[in-house]
């Protein structure tokens, strides 16, 4: 490749990729030569050549053979510093496979910025339900792109319900809709392991100027930072370089920002300041719902596959922890009866899913729930049972009761009887009020999730 073709390549590169990533990514870039179809490509630093050959690398090689050369692999290496001006040598053909090179040079890291997004993980994909609604409206808000409204997107909730589906896929629809914009996202244990990195490296200006020039920065899993003093520092700084250009940050994590301990004050606040959404536990509707989701892909693998009616119900039915756990069924599901050769019935669920059934059978006993809840609340037990009508105790009776619908599989009338042996339609009315009242009071959402999680720890 001839430095004229490098040229044509950067016009086209800044089309593509957009001005915003030209300018901070290729146009410091120097073009050096070709040597046996390997063209060698120097950058400022290792940090700054690495994020390159990896998100650009592609796109680089074809635009290179687009514009007449017949390049094979692009070789990325650090500018030679005054002190060090010999070149380090080309890799064999053999240690390399084709396309682009990582860097050669001895600090060479992992120290790229952003983590892969998952190609499942779209809006499309997504299944909206009650329980999710909020976070998923949030979401698409942001996804938009425009004026940001709230800084930053705060999501929460527990395991497996789709706090990374949702991050993912704030990603690739704002990456669809504006390909220029710099939308960086890792975990929160990336962002340490990174910091950590450049700090031993001594790179903490490439570190900084990395991630304050992101137009959009998401880290997932923020808890993983608490207690973690100088990475808390280094996010607290890089939140605010962010927030004060007016750039979007959206964060999850297992809790709300007021529950995670050994979290510095000043990074509370600011994680409070924006928007926070939590995705609550799935309900039957959203479970059954996202299982029908899943069959289809499902189908796609397993064509010869034939599903009965009602699995899906059971399943949705029986398996009330994660979505994750729901979608490892199915898919053991599908490929068992594929294997063996039968149509998925219950009969097969129950033989191959025997140990999900199992380990997902709920054990929290009405004593346990009961006991919890008034201590919540801090009411006597006695009151809690007893027949006194006040709101201070019919309240959190009311909430004992929908947890012990919830979490156990007692029917109305057993529960009605041990809680002082009312009637089960006094069970269900409460049943019926709480639910009501999570989908409109906050505070009640925010109990019963705490609540909860109490009870299955
Ligand atoms: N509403 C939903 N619709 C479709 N799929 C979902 C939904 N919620 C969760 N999933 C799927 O469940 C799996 C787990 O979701 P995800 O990884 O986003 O959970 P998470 O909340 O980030 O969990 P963790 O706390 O373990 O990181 C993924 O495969 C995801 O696609």
């Amino acid at each position: 490749m001839t430095q004229e073709q490098w040229g044509v390549l950067q016009d086209r590169l800044c089309k593509t990729i957009g001005e915003n990533n030209y300018r901070t990514w290729i146009k410091p870039l120097r073009f050096e030569g070709t040597e046996n179809g390997v063209a060698i490509v120097a950058a400022p630093t290792t940090f700054m050549g690495n994020y390159v050959s990896q998100t650009f690398g592609d796109v680089m090689l074809s635009q290179m053979n687009a514009v007449g050369s017949d390049v094979r692999r692009i070789h990325f290496r650090v500018m030679p510093s005054a002190n060090s001006p010999t070149r380090p040598s080309l890799p064999t053909e053999s240690e390399k496979p084709a396309g682009q090179d990582a860097m050669t040079q001895p600090n060479t890291s992992d120290l790229l910025p952003g983590a892969p997004l998952d190609r499942r993980f779209t809006f499309e994909t997504f299944v909206v339900g009650k329980p999710n609604e909020l976070a998923h409206a949030a979401a698409r808000r942001v996804a938009e792109g425009g004026p940001v409204t709230f800084n930053p997107l705060f999501l929460y909730g527990g395991v497996g319900l789709g706090k990374t589906h949702l991050m993912h896929a704030i990603a690739w629809e704002l990456r669809a809709r504006n390909p220029e914009l710099n939308v960086l996202y890792l975990s929160a244990e990336q962002f340490m392991y990174r910091f950590v990195q450049a700090l031993r490296d001594r790179r903490m200006m490439d570190f900084k100027s990395i991630f304050r020039s992101v137009d959009v920065l998401m880290v997932d899993d923020v808890q993983f930072i608490a207690g973690k003093d100088s990475t808390q520092e280094e996010f607290f700084h890089t939140f605010n370089a962010l927030v004060d250009q007016n750039k979007q940050i959206i964060i999850s994590a297992d809790r709300a920002p007021d529950e995670i301990k050994d979290l510095e004050n000043r990074i509370r606040s600011r994680l409070q300041s924006g928007l926070v959404v939590d995705l609550h536990p799935t309900d039957y509707e959203l479970r059954l719902g996202i299982l029908q989701n899943k069959v289809d892909a499902q189908r796609v693998h397993y064509p010869d596959v034939t599903l009965e009616n009602g699995v899906l119900e059971f399943l949705a039915h029986r398996i009330s922890t994660n979505v994750r756990v729901l979608e490892g069924a199915l898919t053991r599901l599908f490929a068992f009866a594929s294997l063996v050769g039968r149509k998925v019935g219950l009969d097969l669920t129950q033989e191959c899913l025997a140990d999900v059934l199992r380990a997902s059978e709920r054990k929290v006993s009405i004593d346990e729930i009961q006991r919890k809840v008034a201590e919540h609340y801090n009411i006597r037990l006695a009151d809690m049972i007893g027949p006194k009508r006040t709101r201070a105790f019919a309240r959190p009776r009311q909430v004992a009761m929908y947890l012990c619908k919830q979490l156990t599989s007692r029917s109305l009338p057993e529960i009605g009887k041990r809680f002082g042996g009312r009637d089960h339609t006094t069970v269900m009315h409460g049943v019926r009020r709480i639910e009501e009242l999570s989908r409109q009071d906050g505070q009640m959402a925010e109990d019963l999730e705490l609540l909860r999680r109490a009870l299955e720890a």
